[in-house]
């Protein structure tokens, strides 16, 4: 059984930039999961997203195939990803389309043209916390995503996340636990198997490749040692990503 959390609620059109920032602080350090309303991306251009989504997704596989995934970028298929690397399950029931920095030029677009034309367990996207520094995420409205507050406790207590129309939910990454000494917190989370068509659109906001993250000086003392040792970005997500595709 699960039941409903009350994540804060932070809404960036407050005039009170301090109270803003010491409200984003407190979330980061209380449950690692937040709402962010008043963002700034219009509702009509997240519309239109999902409707890119929905008709990439249901072309067939074989030309979503030709996209698939290169250079961490382009289309992977159902049950590719594992995200809960500890699991005995085939994979998880979804697929994803990656896209990163333009400037690269390594996405993979698929053209106009190409976007003419679903027991056991299984999760939308099993127990993780995700890789990097933050990640916003907006969903369709389709409920399945659920966070555990004290991963190493058992039995894990999972609440849902109630989706709320227009806000993004945004969730702390471990690379920025890392950072902090676990002081903001990287919290577990996954979306149940889903049962019906859901769409969710990460925005996972990752340091530079070549940043050391190592513990911030204002987050460790003497009798709080830094936990982890300093690592490079781009280092630490490969061998994340690795273990997500069982390579
Ligand atoms: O779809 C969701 O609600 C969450 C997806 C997720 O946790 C992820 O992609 O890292
Ligand atoms: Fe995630």
């Amino acid at each position: 059984m699960s039941e409903a959390l009350h994540l804060p609620i932070i809404d960036l059109s407050s005039p009170d930039r301090l109270s803003i920032a010491n409200s984003i602080r407190q979330a980061c350090v209380e449950h690692g999961f937040f709402y962010l309303v008043n963002h700034g991306v219009e509702e009509e251009l997240l519309k239109k997203v999902f409707e890119q989504c929905s008709k990439f997704f249901s072309l067939p596989i074989a030309e979503k195939m030709k996209f698939s995934r290169k250079n961490h970028r382009g289309y992977t298929a159902l049950y590719a990803e594992k995200l809960d690397t500890s699991s005995s399950a085939k994979g998880d029931s979804k697929e994803s389309f990656y896209i990163g920095p333009l400037a690269d030029h390594l996405n993979q677009w698929p053209l106009e043209g190409d976007l003419e034309s679903s027991g056991e367990d299984i999760y939308g996207a099993s127990a993780h916390s995700d890789y990097g520094m933050i990640t916003l995420l907006v969903t369709d409205g389709v409920p399945g995503l659920q966070v555990c507050r004290e991963k190493s406790k058992q039995p894990q207590i999972w609440e849902d996340v109630p989706s709320m129309s227009g806000a993004f939910i945004v969730n702390i990454g471990d690379m920025m636990e890392r950072w902090t000494n676990c002081l903001f917190r990287s919290t577990l989370h996954r979306v149940l198997p889903p049962g019906q068509e859901r769409y969710s659109v990460g925005f996972f906001i990752n340091p530079n490749k070549d940043c050391l993250v190592e513990c911030l000086e204002s987050c460790c003392s003497e009798s709080s040692p830094p936990r982890f040792p300093p690592i490079r970005s781009l280092d630490y997500l490969e061998e994340r990503v690795r273990l997500t595709y069982g390579s």
